[in-house]
């Protein structure tokens, strides 16, 4: 498949998007282009998706991953999910995406109870931000980590999760100590916190507002 970014589907999704009626966000290809490379360099089967919008990165993610493949894509907003899975069908992905719609929180807590800890390979975090950091606790519970004694041959590429969480620059106000709303707080004190976490690799990059590449470590 070529790029995914020159889809013609994900430009008229970004088009669409973009004249909805009060729509502030908005979406990046060049994030969905890391994000669905990502997931082909991994091989990534499992993936998960917290705060889809109108679905220009899961339907990315979704062109890419294999048949068997599945994206668990989290959204509260039914009004957005409905174009996203317009879009889904269109693009006859619709059976790799697993709608969930409501509290992205309420989810991931019924994934994990459901026995789903350490059996997924991918998970992109865009949701609430003052909520990151208890996101990010129940996805590095649901990403796989395989310890050594657990892998067959040093060459299994799937052997650790890996996150990818969005807005970490949250256009530059988390470097500018004067700024101290809410939302920037959070992210800030989540960049600190993911920095000193000995569970996780991490290597923040700065395209689009930012994404933090984060591989888990340590079950
Ligand atoms: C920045 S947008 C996501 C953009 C999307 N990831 C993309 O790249 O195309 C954030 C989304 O998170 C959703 N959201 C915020 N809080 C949420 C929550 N508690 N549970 C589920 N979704 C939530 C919002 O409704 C919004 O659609």
């Amino acid at each position: 498949m070529a790029n995914v970014r020159e889809q013609p589907i994900l430009r008229e999704l970004r088009e669409e998007t973009a004249t909805m009626h009060g729509s502030q966000m908005q979406v990046s290809p060049d994030e969905a282009q890391l994000l669905s490379m990502l997931v082909q360099i991994l091989g990534a089967q499992q993936c998960i998706e917290v705060g889809v919008y109108t679905g220009y990165s899961s339907l990315a993610i979704a062109l890419i991953l294999p048949e068997s493949g599945r994206l668990v894509a989290c959204e509260k907003d039914a009004r957005c999910l409905e174009i996203g899975k317009k879009y889904y069908e269109r693009a006859g992905v619709s059976h790799k995406v697993d709608v969930r719609h409501g509290d992205a929180a309420d989810t991931l807590r019924a994934m994990i109870q459901n026995g789903e800890s350490c059996s997924y390979d991918f998970a992109f975090l865009d949701a609430d931000k003052r909520a990151y950091d208890q996101y990010f606790e129940m996805l590095l519970e649901l990403v796989l980590f395989l310890s050594d004694h657990l892998v067959s041959s040093p060459h299994m590429s799937r052997r650790w999760g890996v996150i990818v969480i969005d807005n970490v620059l949250w256009q530059g106000r988390v470097a500018d100590p004067l700024v101290d709303d809410p939302k920037t707080v959070s992210i800030r004190d989540f960049n600190s916190k993911i920095l000193r976490d000995s569970r996780v690799n991490i290597s923040m990059v700065p395209i689009g507002d930012g994404i933090t590449i984060c591989r888990k470590i340590w079950s």
